[in-house]
């Protein structure tokens, strides 16, 4: 027995200038911003549900919590129980917050590297159709919103509570040299990549410090041509590229990487590899990319 999450539902974000972050979700990732329960927050539209991305005022820029999507009631109950025989504290969501996320129910819990995650069923989904900025078809459904890489002291107990706890599914692993994350010379640290649903990766970790809490989060559209407009519009809004147009070597996406006002990345990218459980085995990437992908920015 462990928690069936399904996929990543939903990401939160503080911030210390919405104004900025309205410049960026909408005009750099070409995010639809929609009208929301509280008229602090900013609200993002990429598909049907009726937000995916939250950005609250704060006096900090950092993620606030990751929301994992569970199928329904029973599933959520479930997860309570294998929570607490795992030793794992939780809180229940307050009203507040089941109503600002627009879900059913919701618990919340910190990884051993306090990672705030929520578990949530229920979410509301909208009659209107999508039109995004530029046009963009996000790819979402049964893959989820996209995927989150966040920060950890310890690859080990990392993928123990991940794999063994939380129930997420070993699809690669990469190595990077110790002293990259300021370890001894000559030691390894382990980048893992895990799975809930089709799409290769929906959480993978580096065991690395975040100030912003987060490594970064990725979103999928369509077509390699969005990616290429969005590309030009990070130039136009002059937003701070981490890492050039590649093409990775695990999950075969094409992304680049843009620094967000929280401070982590965003991942916007095209073409990534869907897997099937019941053929997939892990495996060990021996780069991070098959081409591209230089995180000097390409300066
Ligand atoms: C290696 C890899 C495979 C698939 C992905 O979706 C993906 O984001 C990555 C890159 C992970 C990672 C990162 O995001 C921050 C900077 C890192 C640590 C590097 O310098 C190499 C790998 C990079
Ligand atoms: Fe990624």
């Amino acid at each position: 027995m462990t928690i069936d999450i399904r996929s990543l539902g939903y990401v939160r974000v503080a911030s210390t200038d919405l104004e900025q972050w309205r410049t960026f979700a909408g005009k750099v990732l070409g995010l639809a911003e929609v009208r929301g329960p509280n008229p602090e927050h900013l609200y993002y539209r990429i598909d049907e549900v009726s937000h995916r991305l939250v950005v609250e005022p704060s006096d900090v820029d950092q993620l606030i919590c990751a929301g994992w999507e569970l199928a329904d009631h029973r599933a959520l109950q479930e997860a309570r129980e294998h929570l607490q025989k795992a030793g794992v504290e939780f809180e229940e969501g307050t009203v507040a917050e089941i109503d600002d996320r627009r879900v059913q129910e919701l618990i919340r819990f910190r990884d051993p590297f306090d990672n705030v995650f929520e578990l949530y069923h229920g979410i509301t989904y909208e009659a209107r159709p999508l039109v995004t900025p530029y046009a963009a078809t996000f790819v979402t459904g049964d893959q989820g919103m996209g995927h989150i890489v966040v920060p950890v002291s310890d690859d080990v107990e990392a993928l123990r509570f991940y794999a063994d706890v939380l129930g997420f599914r070993l699809r690669d692993s990469m190595s990077m040299p110790g002293e990259f994350v300021g370890k001894e010379p000559g030691s390894k640290v382990w980048l893992r990549f895990l799975g809930v649903n089709p799409r290769h990766h929906s959480l993978a970790f580096l065991p690395m410090p975040n100030p912003s809490k987060c490594v970064h989060i990725m979103l999928e559209v369509d077509e390699l041509d969005h990616v290429g407009r969005a590309l030009e519009r990070v130039r136009k809004h002059q937003a701070p590229l981490s890492a050039t147009l590649g093409r990775h070597m695990n999950d075969e996406m094409i992304s680049f990487y843009v620094k967000s006002p929280a401070g982590f990345d965003v991942e916007f990218g095209t073409d990534g590899l869907t897997v099937d459980d019941s053929r997939w085995v892990a495996r060990e990437s021996t780069a991070v990319s098959y081409w591209g992908h230089d995180f000097g920015g390409g300066r």
